[in-house]
């Protein structure tokens, strides 16, 4: 066999996996029959980005992007959902000036901020003014219900959230702090966002399911494709659930983790980490040719 470059073979495709139910299949084949009117929408932290002990620090995977990029032009469109501030987001994730993702949405705060790569903007609504009343707080408040080393507060803008992954016994931390903060957040009309070792006190009336459907309306996709990792990501979830139900076919993708076992029970397809995703991705692309 020859090693020039010029006479050496085409890389095999990467094969695409089978989703485990028919309503996955359905989804998986409307959206390789009609790409360009199909949605794909991703979670950040946990599903294009690894988990790591430091949020500041967490980054998109490095082949996330481009394997996002090199599929964004044979769809509708490609969005990312997420907790994080939508800025935030697409700093951590690179996401600014990449070509093939001239398009791509972020839906950041669970779907209250937006930016899009079109304007290079974010819109917002007006602070919800409980979260200053819980941000003045909130130090003292978890001192009084006892100290939990290691346990840290983010400050998220138009929420805050309260970590325990640094926490001695992370998950105790977490069990522990969950119903004080379900309190002290309504006491200011908030409410309590449970993620992975995180407890977000953040304003209600939006959600992911909600920021996902609108979205999907918006640009009038006929299929989606929607992966997370998170208890945050279930309302997506059942958003796919409902479309299909109102029949528009749709892929539930789980990044699996020992976190969140109940988003895998949910999920058609289960990749493995953000390499995972990745792999997903590109089989894709390799699929729509
Ligand atoms: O909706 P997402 O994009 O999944 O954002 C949800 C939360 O993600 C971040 O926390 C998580 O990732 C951190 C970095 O890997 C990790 O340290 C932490 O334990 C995870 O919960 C972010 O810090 C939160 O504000 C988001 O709400």
């Amino acid at each position: 066999m020859s090693s020039h470059p010029d006479s050496s073979p085409a890389p095999m495709p990467m094969p695409l996996p089978t989703p485990a139910t028919q309503a996955g299949r359905d989804g998986l084949d409307a959206l390789l029959a009609r790409p360009g009117r199909a949605v794909l929408a991703f979670d950040f932290d946990g599903t294009l980005a690894p988990i790591v002990p430091d949020p500041e620090q967490a980054r998109a995977h490095p082949d996330a992007v481009p394997a996002l990029a090199a599929l964004a032009p044979k769809v509708t469109s490609v969005a990312v959902v997420t907790g994080r501030p939508a800025g935030v987001a697409v700093r951590n994730g690179g996401f600014a000036g990449v070509p093939g993702l001239e398009h791509l949405v972020v839906l950041g705060h669970y779907g209250a901020e937006r930016w899009d790569a079109v304007s290079g903007a974010v819109t917002a609504p007006a602070p919800h003014p409980g979260v200053a009343a819980v941000r003045a707080e909130l130090p003292g408040f978890l001192d009084q219900i006892g100290s939990w080393r290691g346990t840290w507060i983010e400050e998220k803008g138009r929420a805050v959230a309260v970590h325990t992954r640094r926490a001695e016994d992370p998950q105790a931390a977490f069990e522990a702090l969950r119903e004080p903060l379900s309190e002290l957040a309504a006491r200011h009309d908030l409410i309590v966002e449970p993620g992975r070792m995180v407890l977000e006190l953040r304003p209600p009336g939006m959600d992911k399911g909600v920021a996902l459907t609108e979205y999907v309306r918006e640009v009038a996709a006929e299929s989606v494709l929607y992966c997370g990792d998170d208890l945050g990501d279930i309302p997506a979830f059942a958003a796919v659930d409902k479309l299909r139900s109102d029949g528009v076919p749709g892929l539930l993708v789980c990044v699996g983790s020992s976190e969140v076992p109940e988003l895998a029970d949910r999920a058609d397809l289960v990749v493995d980490g953000p390499e995972g995703l990745v792999r997903l991705l590109t089989a894709m692309t390799d699929q729509l040719g």
